[in-house]
């Protein structure tokens, strides 16, 4: 695969490459250009000339481009379903699902054209007026995660190219195959030439010299929170405004009058979607002693039947990496250091033929877990959670709350006083109440503490990467006069 700079696919300026392993085989799948600076300006200098035509064109033909490309994405969806399974060891199910998404999202920014408004405000006498309007920051830098590929690159470009930036995107190294087959369809969508760049490379090579470079308007990144706080250091240089949606630690709590399969069937969603690597994955799991015991057995039961390998036909595929599948390796040690019960899981299974040395790891279910532990306090972004059984109200606020995270969180009870209370009391950007997530297209997505700034989707997301700009106007043609100079200085003039 190759690059796109100033309309044009090519290697990188020194020929380097990197390569991408499919985790369901451990195979190299494919080699990509490791990005060079020369490149990285190339790309700014390309996407800084577009700027000023692409900004002009209006919503609604930008829209346009936006419509051809679901189009041409909803006609080749099978290509990036498979993608998803090769790049990313999605099973099958979950990679319909996300190219769903896809096509929701990229469709719900596009309807946004000609419904951008701005203000106009009674300025300080009855001739003056401040019209408020919102423009375009200028070059976004788009840098997305592995976990949901697809719809992580189009959740930044749709609100972006729609609302008249320019951009340069920068996908996860372990998924640079998808960020390419969207690049693709954007631009036999029509996006003009330098509109849309694509560079690939190590984040930690090239990462910092593209935050930092100097004709950055806006940085929007998914991923960690460790890389979100260098992103947030190196875009000060410039003062970029950031969009930066990062970990999460996402409490999930069966209250003692949930409806117990509802309840089961969305934790199964949460916990074991996308292998665990989902910023809004269930990682804490909070029972109420008065059904622990019944609700642990039937959850217990569910996970052991759970089918790992091939993704086609699986309930569970593979950890994205090696580094990935070595954390749950010592997630699981660590649990077992400190003395806690393993129910269920907790090793690599056994699989035979071509996926013998995929990054697979069990479905692990870990019994009575202290909260300050590392299990309930740091991210695992992986098929393993732990249990603890809660009593009353204020121990299920302070244990939910007590997390340096604050994205994702469940509740599921009958009680709608219960559920009116927690909306206030559960501080995490967003609470689902006898629901599994995922988080829409028209809702806004995002979160407290650690997990970063800004947000994404719904009409609060698109304004994120809309400045709003201030002209103050007088048109009374009255002679002025300024309360605090001496207006007498211009007499006789
Ligand atoms: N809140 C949310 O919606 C989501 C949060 N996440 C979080 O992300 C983590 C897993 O995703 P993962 O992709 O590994 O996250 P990472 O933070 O490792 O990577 C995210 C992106 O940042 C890039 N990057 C790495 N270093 C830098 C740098 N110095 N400057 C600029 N960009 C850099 C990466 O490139 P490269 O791949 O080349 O290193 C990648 O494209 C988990 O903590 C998870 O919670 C993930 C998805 C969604
Ligand atoms: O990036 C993610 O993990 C998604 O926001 C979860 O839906």
């Amino acid at each position: 695969m190759k690059i796109y700079i100033d309309g044009t696919w090519k290697e990188s300026s020194n020929g380097n490459t990197l390569n991408k392993y499919n985790p369901s085989t451990g195979e190299v799948l494919d080699t990509f250009p490791a990005a060079t600076k020369d490149d990285i300006d190339a790309a700014m200098d390309s996407a800084e000339s577009a700027f000023p035509s692409w900004s002009d064109m209006g919503t609604q033909e930008r829209a346009k481009i936006l419509y051809k490309a679901v189009e041409l994405i909803s006609q080749k969806r099978g290509e990036l379903e498979n993608l998803l399974t090769l790049e990313v060891g999605k099973i099958k199910r979950e990679a319909i699902d996300e190219v769903d998404g896809v096509i929701d999202q990229i469709q719900y920014y596009a309807e946004f054209e000609r419904k951008l408004t701005g203000d106009i405000v009674e300025g300080s006498s009855s001739k003056r007026k401040i019209f408020q309007y919102k423009v375009p920051y200028g070059i976004v830098v788009a840098i997305t995660p592995w976990n949901f590929p697809a719809a992580m690159v189009v959740r930044k470009l749709a609100p972006a190219l729609l609302t008249g930036n320019t951009v340069i995107l920068k996908p996860s190294s372990d998924t640079p195959l998808t960020a390419n087959w969207i690049v693709n369809k954007f631009i036999e969508a029509g996006i003009p030439k330098g509109v849309l760049n694509f560079v690939t490379g190590r984040g930690s090579e090239i990462g910092d010299y593209i935050v930092n470079h100097k004709k950055v308007g806006l940085v929007t990144m998914t991923g960690s929170t460790s890389t979100g706080q260098k992103i947030m250091q190196n875009a000060s240089s410039n003062m970029a405004k950031l969009i930066l949606e990062l970990g999460g630690k996402a409490p999930f709590i069966v209250w003692k009058d949930a409806d117990m399969i509802r309840a089961l069937k969305s934790l199964i969603w949460a916990k074991y979607l996308n292998v665990g690597q989902s910023c809004i994955a269930a990682e804490r799991l909070y029972i109420h002693e008065d059904i622990y015991d019944k609700f642990m057995s039937k959850f217990v039961a569910i996970t052991k039947k759970l089918t790992t390998g091939d993704p086609d036909t699986s309930d569970v595929g593979p950890l994205i990496n090696k580094n990935a599948l070595a954390g749950m390796v010592q997630t699981v040690n660590n649990a077992k250091d400190s003395g806690y019960k393993i129910l269920t899981g907790g090793n690599t299974p056994d699989l035979q033929g071509k996926y013998k040395n995929g990054y697979f790891f069990a479905p692990t279910i870990i019994e009575n877990v202290p909260q300050d532990s590392g299990l309930f306090q740091d991210e695992i972004f992986g098929p393993i959670i732990g249990t603890e059984k809660i009593s009353g109200v204020d121990e299920m606020y302070r244990k939910a709350n007590d997390s340096k995270f604050g994205l994702a969180s469940y509740l599921f009870t009958e009680d709608p006083e219960l559920m009116l209370e927690a909306s206030e009391k559960i501080r995490f950007g967003e609470l689902y109440i006898n629901m599994p997530g995922p988080e829409a297209s028209q809702g806004y997505h995002t979160g407290f503490r650690m997990t970063g700034q800004a947000g994404e989707g719904s009409k609060y997301g698109i304004n994120e990467y809309l400045k709003l700009k201030n002209v103050y106007v007088d048109y009374s043609k009255k002679a002025l006069y300024i309360n605090t100079i001496n207006n007498s200085l211009f007499d006789n003039l």
